[in-house]
């Protein structure tokens, strides 16, 4: 179902955003409590709902979602996550309408063995990001982690590519954007696949 996100209110995009979180979390990318998602509700003034802090990603609730400005600072209720500015940040920078971040063991694996980034080519995949099948090199960056979401940030916009709609957080995980939240989650499933190829492949 294609979700139409101008017309989500907060406790809507909390709905499709538990939803997402429920799937990501089967598949076992959001152990424990982490990762995060987050869908943009407005542009002018940014505004997005994101996953709040500290839960069980398989265990959200529509409610378990909190509204946060172009900064990632809290407008309205609860504890954002601790990665909401950076969510923000790759609104703002790519134009996306969905965000999602998973702590995928593919991710690290991978971040550990490419930290110059990881390259693929000629793998029908790549279709799933918009990118060519045959003879096109296309690199997923690899960034280094910080705790600090404004370096993290910098580090993304520095080195993001925009034929590839995500990067590696060495050590930490993956984030992936698209234009709403079900385009995010094929980017993601699709990225994920590539990395575990890669992994898998060598
Ligand atoms: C296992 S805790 C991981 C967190 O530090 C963070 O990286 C994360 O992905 C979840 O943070 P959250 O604040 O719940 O959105
Ligand atoms: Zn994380």
């Amino acid at each position: 179902m294609t979700v139409d996100i101008s017309a989500l209110d907060l406790e809507e995009a909390g709905a499709v955003l538990a939803a997402e979180s429920a799937r990501f979390a089967s598949f076992g990318w959001m152990r424990g409590t982490s990762g995060n998602l987050s869908v943009v509700l407005s542009r002018d003034p940014l505004r997005l709902a994101v996953t709040a802090s500290g839960h069980d990603k398989g265990e959200l609730t529509p409610a378990d979602v909190v509204l946060v400005d172009g900064n990632g600072a809290a407008v309205s209720g609860g504890k954002p996550s601790a990665e909401a500015e950076l969510h923000a940040r790759v609104a703002a920078l790519t134009g996306a309408g969905a965000v999602v971040h998973v702590h995928t063991v593919a991710s690290v694996a991978m971040g550990r063995r490419e930290p110059g980034g990881i390259v693929f080519k000629d793998v029908e995949m790549l279709k799933g990001v918009g990118q060519p099948a045959h003879d096109v090199e296309v690199t997923l960056p690899v960034i280094a982690n910080s705790q600090d979401m404004k370096v993290l940030g910098d580090r993304l916009e520095a080195a993001r590519d925009p034929r590839m709609p995500a990067v590696v957080v060495a050590g930490h995980g993956l984030y992936v954007w698209g234009a709403d939240p079900r385009q995010a989650r094929h980017h993601t499933e699709v990225v994920e696949w590539l990395l575990e190829l890669e992994l898998t492949g060598r």
